[in-house]
């Protein structure tokens, strides 16, 4: 018998927006168990809105949203995001005069209190930035941008999600501090992370994953294996982002 895996994310005929004017166009996406992929495209061209979508914070038309085979197209967002999905929004929102650690328990809450699994997560967020750990007791305000990109997605690790989402966490950042976070996401990816990525840098997109989707105008205008992006193919998606 032949089984297959279900996808962490299958997005399909997605149409939203905000009131009466629909910003994406029936939107078909994938995301396999454990594959890093990138939404890239220019301002404007509805990357955060399908990030919205999926994540329940808008409410769309049409499409659905399947999770791990489950239908979550008529979710409230609360649900979606307990072992759902999780999301590192763009400007990273963290509570910037709470401690470090505060910071990241906030993103096991839904654990409600189980002291194991909430010390396990932490120790995996450990592992992998050691640099928030040794700066755990200090308020997030104290720490540089990339550090603090590293807490936020600490937080997001912390609610051990099926898919996580991520909206430019490059923005901001120092060339050493987006290699960082480039690292830590190739690593995300290699312990079986499944990753949907927006991002206006190519060569960081490229870098970290296995698949990129171009969005432009509301609606998917390419895929490709990054593995087969030679330079023409850069060549169009560099023309597409302007
Ligand atoms: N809250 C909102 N209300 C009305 N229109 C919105 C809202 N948020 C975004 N839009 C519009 O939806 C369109 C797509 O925006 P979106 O933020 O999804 O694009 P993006 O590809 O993520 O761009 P960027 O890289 O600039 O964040 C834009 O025309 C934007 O003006």
């Amino acid at each position: 018998m032949i089984t297959t895996t279900p996808d962490a994310l299958g997005v399909s005929g997605l149409t939203a927006g905000y009131g009466r004017f629909d910003v994406i166009h029936d939107i078909s996406l994938r995301v396999a168990r454990g594959e890093a992929v990138a939404l890239l495209g220019p301002n404007g061209a509805g990357k955060t809105t399908i990030l919205r979508a999926i994540m329940g914070m808008l409410r769309h038309k049409h499409g659905t949203i399947r999770i791990d085979a489950n239908d979550i197209s008529g979710l409230p967002a609360h649900k979606i995001a307990r072992g759902h999905v999780a999301l590192v929004p763009e400007g990273r929102r963290l509570f910037l005069n709470q401690t470090v650690e505060d910071n990241l328990r906030l993103g096991g809450l839904h654990l409600r209190g189980d002291r194991a699994a909430t010390e396990r997560l932490l120790s995996s967020v450990f592992e992998l930035f050691p640099v928030v750990e040794r700066y755990r007791t200090r308020p997030a305000t104290a720490l540089s941008g990339g550090e603090q990109q590293m807490v936020a997605i600490g937080r997001m690790m912390m609610s051990d999600p099926k898919l996580m989402l991520l909206d430019e966490p490059s923005l901001g950042l120092a060339p050493l501090a987006i290699q960082d976070m480039a690292r830590a996401l190739i690593t995300l990816r290699e312990r079986g992370q499944s990753i949907l990525l927006v991002e206006q840098r190519v060569d960081l997109a490229l870098q970290v994953c296995d698949r990129v989707y171009v969005v432009n105008g509301g609606r998917i205008v390419r895929e490709s294996a990054a593995s087969e992006i030679d330079a023409a193919g850069r060549e169009l998606i560099d023309a597409y982002l302007g």
